[in-house]
């Protein structure tokens, strides 16, 4: 305890949170607190010095290291209190009573994660003099400021992820609409910057979601339209000029200019960097960030942050662990590994070249299987040295860790020889550049013992031989200690007193213990110490002296131990950029290890690269397929006509279909194999996914129009190098709309971008397009059907979750409901109003609504809405995302859903639904039609799925019944 600070007691009143009266709501748990201000004169030495703390960081929760604790006060006590669930006790002096709440720092990790999620930054102010060598107030500083986006400890870090810290600068001159993003990984010191439009900047944003965002001063950043979760922090402007961001660059890169050659991206990462230092106590640059590198995210296939999760590359909806690509693809063997997987699958590469070079070595571990496991073997005893390396240059690491990075450094002539006769470009260069860190190595082994202890304070883990001085004292403990332990032995004889004893305890160090029935015979040279109930303890002159000896010892051993083990670390340190380059290259070589296991184990095949079209034969889910039984490959064959109108009914495999072959394009861009019986591919540039409304969260006009946004940023943005999903788009507004807005995009991407594009749609009418078309073409999913739809209750339908050229007869959603469990009457009826309808579709009788989206005048080939597309084309491009920007106004509008509008066109429910409706006038039915039938009229069609429709008309049908 810090006894220089005053009268502060730990004692717990058992006050509460509740009880102790909230703060006021205005009150901030960050920054200074209003009643340490407004009493400044008169605070003791410590408020006073927690309140200086509590001013230098405005933005944050100052954690106060008092002895074991970590405490706070007034507001931040309470929130403390609250949020970590520890008690709120206070702290009372003369100047008044003050709400204190600590946490242990044995095990801050937790507490220090609550605070985190519940949104905070907190600034840890450690003692940083020792408090018994204080000649008053014990010094404190702020040597680590916990964030979102800059954590470094383990703990609150996951392994597989790289956590980032973002910022966003705009090009100063006003018409320039450059902006830069810059984004760090302060655990490892990865350090990447791009500049771009600020749309592009916007994706990019998306993409690699950084959990904590520093915003330039004019940039404008509407953060409240993020995609995702990120901390938003309101550095020093000033962070931002060009002057001071390049001088803070210099401490980082020998030439700013060379390597960051645009003045926003310098003014990004300048700024940046500072606030990286700032948060690790700004002790000057970080060492360990050697490696600021500029990338154009254009020279990477560009997955959107739409595209990343409606492909679920990293996070699925089903929130389950092993439903992602990433979880598909990963075997890799240490955490180096895993985080490289990511950031392969993120982006892509472009480069025909290098996507041989990886797949040249797939294919090498695919064929050699003892050597493959053999390096996955290795590989599992690598520590996650990137992190550890950082650590070390923090002069945070402790002897465990650089024991960990010695065993690294073990593995790796082992791996070295393993990989002796690769012949693969990329395993050739990598084995040769995997540095064995010799040097560093025998360092490490000679000084560190093998299984040192956490604490590195306390001894016990510098090896003997290492360090003479320190070899003396330990040998004079030693040596005093074995004197010790053969003092009993010699003082029973000397004394004759058989029980006597020789022990040792904290308080009163070493004692010679006799029974009180022996005390007669204790010799004069013994002088009593402690009196217990049945015995006396006593010490010899010899004895005193040497346990002084051995104290003093052991003492000055364990201080030269801690600085012999600094000095070790601060070696190590100078090593950091070659076990950085090491740790570089034994996370590609996990990764590309990892894709031969996986090829090997999963049947994937090396894909062709750089054909002109897509053509995957026996292709398949890489997730879908390990949680399915039976998974049916199908083929996709783009090398006659490039736009692919898909129909099934639902649950046939429509989705799964499209996904994969977009999945089986990135995982071969990635440089893995795919999963296929054979795979042509081109090199595409971008992927874009997009999923109709009611497929996605909630249905409504605000889904319905970023689903428009996000057709109008495919339209104008997709080449012919792209890849397009589309997924039921349009269904979010009224049938005829949709199918309008579903025609015009098919023609769209056919006639002016030439993506290729599969189009997944239950609007049946869009088949007929395909037809029209000369580079479009229909697929279906076929299904089997049993029975005939007699007495025995229509056809039972099996899918077969294959696709086969042509349209699809019949959307099934009846079958699907039955399938459900929806009752067998309303299935029946429902059958009935199909079965009505599509008589009167063959007797001719249309819908208002299918000529309506369908004009009969058109002549083939040419497109109904050109002149709204040419108007598109001009409008410039979309201008939504993080930026704010204005609606574009190219979006169609959602129409305004008419009764008419509103009737379906398709075979099921539609008719079902036009069936219920009673002719003529409500008054000549009975009470319960009418209310029947006014629900009916209620009803959002477009907005209800088939299933939902079933239930509904069940619940009516119990309705009329009744
Ligand atoms: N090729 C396949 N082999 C085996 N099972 C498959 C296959 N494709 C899909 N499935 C299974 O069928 C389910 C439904 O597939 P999917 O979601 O792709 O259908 P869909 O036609 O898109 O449906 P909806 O129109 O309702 O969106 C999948 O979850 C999967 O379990």
């Amino acid at each position: 305890m810090d006894d220089a600070d005053g009268t502060e007691t730990r004692a717990d009143d058992g006050e509460t949170p509740a009880d102790a009266g909230a703060s006021d709501e205005d009150l901030r748990p960050e920054g200074p607190p209003q009643k340490l201000r407004a009493n400044r004169e008169e605070l003791t030495p410590m408020l006073s010095q927690y309140l200086d703390l509590c001013e230098a960081h405005p933005d944050a929760v100052v954690l106060f290291q008092v002895g074991d604790f970590y405490e706070a006060f007034c507001e931040a006590a309470e929130m403390v209190a609250r949020v970590c669930e520890v008690t709120l006790t206070k702290r009372e002096d003369s100047t008044g009573r003050y709400p204190m709440a600590g946490i242990p720092i044995d095990n801050a990790a937790s507490y220090l994660e609550s605070l985190l999620d519940a949104g905070y930054r907190v600034a840890i102010a450690d003692q940083v003099e020792d408090a018994e060598e204080a000649s008053g107030l014990v010094d404190r500083a702020v040597t680590n400021v916990v964030t979102p986006g800059t954590v470094v400890e383990d703990e609150l870090l996951d392994a597989a992820t790289a956590t980032y810290v973002g910022a966003v600068a705009r090009a100063n001159e006003g018409s320039d609409d450059t902006y830069a993003f810059a984004a760090l990984d302060v655990s490892t010191g990865e350090c990447q910057v791009t500049s771009a439009d600020r749309l592009r900047i916007a994706e990019e944003l998306e993409r690699l979601e950084p959990a904590e965002l520093l915003v330039g001063p004019n940039a404008a950043l509407d953060t409240e339209s993020l995609q995702f979760e990120a901390m938003v922090t309101d550095h020093d402007p000033t962070a931002f000029d060009a002057e001071s961001a390049t001088e803070t660059l210099s401490s980082y890169l020998a030439n700013p200019e060379a390597v960051l050659s645009d003045p926003t991206e310098r003014r990004a990462c300048g700024a940046l960097l500072d606030y990286a230092e700032y948060t690790q106590g700004d002790d000057g640059a970080l060492d360990y960030v050697s490696r600021v590198r500029q990338y154009d995210p254009r020279r990477t296939l560009q997955l959107d942050a739409t595209a990343l999760r409606s492909l679920e590359l990293f996070e699925s909806r089903s929130h389950r662990s092993g439903d992602t690509l990433a979880d598909a693809v990963d075997e890799t063997a240490c955490a180096l590994g895993r985080r490289r997987l990511v950031s392969w699958l993120r982006r892509p590469l472009l480069d025909e070249s290098e996507i041989e070079r990886r797949h040249d070595a797939v294919e090498e571990w695919v064929e050699r299987p003892m050597a493959r496991e053999t390096v996955r073997e290795l590989l599992a005893d690598v520590y996650d040295v990137e992190r550890l390396i950082a650590r070390v240059s923090r002069g945070r690491a402790n002897a465990r860790d650089l024991r960990s990075l010695k065993a690294t450094l073990d593995v790796v002539p082992e791996l070295k020889a393993a990989m002796s006769d690769v012949e693969s470009d990329a395993l050739v260069s990598l084995r040769d550049s995997l540095d064995e860190l010799e040097d560093v190595r025998t360092l490490v082994g000679d000084a560190i013992r093998p299984d040192p202890p956490q604490e590195i304070t306390e001894g016990g883990v510098i090896c003997e031989g290492f360090d003479d001085e320190l070899d003396e004292l330990r040998a004079t403990e030693r040596e005093g200690r074995e004197w010790v332990a053969n003092l009993e032995e010699r003082e029973r004889e000397r004394t004759g007193i058989d029980s006597l004893d020789v022990g040792y305890n904290q308080v009163h160090g070493y004692y010679i213990e006799v029974t009180n029935p022996n005390l007669d015979r204790v010799p004069d040279d013994y002088t009593r110490r402690q009196t217990l109930k049945n015995s006396e303890r006593f010490y010899t002159p010899e004895l005193k002296r040497r346990e002084d000896e051995i104290l003093g010892a052991a003492e000055k051993a364990d201080a030269l131990e801690y600085e012999v083990f600094c000095e070790v670390r601060d070696a190590v340190a100078e090593e950091a950029d070659r076990v950085q380059s090491l740790a570089d290259s034994l996370a590609d070589l996990d990764v590309l290890t990892s894709f031969g296991a996986v090829a090997a184990g999963h049947d994937y095949v090396r894909p062709e690269m750089g054909a002109a079209d897509v053509r995957i034969e026996g292709g398949r889910h890489p997730v879908v397929e390990r949680a399915q039984d039976e998974f049916v490959p199908n083929e996709a064959d783009f090398t006659d006509g490039r736009v692919a109108v898909i129909t099934g009914p639902n649950m046939s495999g429509k989705s799964t279909y499209m996904r994969q072959v977009a999945l089986t394009a990135v995982l071969a861009q990635a440089g893995s194999f795919v999963p296929a019986d054979a795979a042509e591919l081109p090199i595409l540039d971008r992927v874009f996914t997009r999923v109709g409304a009611s497929d996605d969260i909630a249905g409504g006009q605000s889904t319905f129009m970023r689903e428009m946004a996000e057709l109008t940023d495919i339209l104008h943005n997709a080449t012919e190098d792209s890849l397009v999903l589309l997924d039921e788009v349009g269904r979010g507004t009224s049938t005829a709309d949709g199918l309008a807005i579903a025609r015009a995009t098919t023609e769209f991407v056919h006639d002016e971008v030439g993506a290729t594009t599969l189009f997944a749609t239950h609007y049946h009418d869009l088949t007929a397009l395909a037809e029209e078309l000369p580079n479009a073409f229909n697929l279906h999913f076929t299904v089997s059907k049993r029975g005939d739809g007699g007495d025995a209750g229509g056809p039972d339908v099996t899918f077969l979750h294959r696709v086969a050229e042509g349209a699809s007869s019949s959307s099934y959603g009846v079958e699907v409901a039955k399938m459900a469990g929806v009752p067998d009457a309303v299935v029946e009826r429902a059958r009935e109003y199909v079965a009505e309808a599509e008589r009167s579709a063959e007797t001719g009788v249309e819908s208002d609504a299918g000529s309506d989206a369908e004009p009969e005048s058109r002549s083939p080939g040419e497109s109904p809405n050109s002149a709204e597309r040419e108007e598109r084309a001009t409008n410039g491009r979309a201008e939504n995302g993080a930026f704010g920007g204005e609606p574009n106004e190219s979006a169609p509008a959602d129409g305004d859903p008419s009764a008419d509008d509103d009737r379906p066109t398709d075979g099921t429910l539609a008719a079902y639904v036009d069936g219920l409706e009673p002719e003529g006038d409500d008054s000549e039915a009975t009470p319960a039609e009418r209310d029947v039938a006014e629900e009916i009229r209620e009803l959002d069609i477009a907005g209800t799925t088939p299933l939902e429709a079933l239930n509904t008309l069940n619940e009516l049908k119990r309705k009329l019944d009744d």
